[in-house]
């Protein structure tokens, strides 16, 4: 039996268009939830949100029968916690802030074996191999590996043409407010010299073998982000979800009664 096919890798090679969100609660139960809106893909964040090895690795447990793929965000590429999460069942990694082809070459050989990287051989006692009882699960695991790097810095659109030659790169997501914060544009990834970036940037990624994939929360910005080559969109964060329900649901009792 071998490893799991990995749907969202598959997807992506397809040209299928991939609807996301963000997973920020760290919290299995939250991520449950969420994946009940069937959602193509889910954020597990470990940069941004508060989650360790355990919150990681119990929301792919609660995803591992959902149609939600599980992207898991590393807080950085290094190959020991990419090592770790992979043997906790991610099959899929988004990795912020990669800015050289060579920096992509180091992450695609983190998530494979021998001879083609530098992986831990330990899945007997892993979740990935469902504790050893995925016999071909090593001489399989390479093959469903989708590693998605994320470009978010002038110095990482610099390098995007050499980026995009990487064999083993599946995905380029541009961070739209790490890229507006390098820009000069803190906490304004609207303004004209970004937006024309992105839209650059999304356009030579579409041409390329690799998908294309940002992050807007409302949808006319992602509709254009669609129009200029997205293919892997996230449309929401769920702690902002929760945080403008609540706002507004107790804004309108209060001043409507
Ligand atoms: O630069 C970006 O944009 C991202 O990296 C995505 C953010 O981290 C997202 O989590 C919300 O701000």
């Amino acid at each position: 039996m071998p490893a799991p096919i990995n749907a969202f890798k598959a997807a992506l090679a397809k040209g299928d268009m991939q609807y996301g969100c963000w997973a920020g609660f760290a919290d299995a139960y939250a991520t449950e939830v969420l994946a009940s809106a069937r959602f193509d893909w889910l954020v597990i964040d470990g940069e941004h949100a508060p989650n360790d090895l355990r919150s990681i690795t119990a929301q792919l447990a609660v995803l591992s029968s959902k149609h939600s793929h599980p992207v898991v965000r590393l807080p950085m590429g290094e190959d020991w916690a990419i090592k770790q999460v992979l043997d906790a069942g991610a099959q899929t990694l988004l990795i912020p802030m990669v800015e050289s082809a060579d920096q992509a070459c180091a992450l695609v050989r983190a998530m494979r074996y021998p001879p083609h990287g530098i992986r831990g051989s330990g899945a007997a006692l892993a979740r990935a191999s469902n504790f050893s009882t995925i016999p071909d699960y090593i001489a399989t695991a390479n093959a469903q590996m989708c590693l998605v790097v994320q470009v978010e810095t002038m110095d990482g659109i610099a390098a995007l043409d050499e980026i995009l030659k990487v064999e083993g790169v599946d995905g380029v997501f541009i961070g739209p407010s790490d890229l507006a914060a390098d820009m000069g544009h803190m906490g304004d990834s609207s303004a004209a010299p970004v937006a024309r970036t992105i839209k650059d940037a999304l356009a030579r990624i579409a041409a390329s073998d690799k998908a294309a994939g940002i992050l807007a929360l409302d949808h006319g910005t992602a509709q254009t982000y669609a129009d200029w080559g997205a293919q892997f969109l996230a449309v929401g964060i769920d702690v902002v979800m929760l945080a403008q329900t609540a706002r507004a649901t107790m804004a309108k009792w209060r001043d409507e009664g």
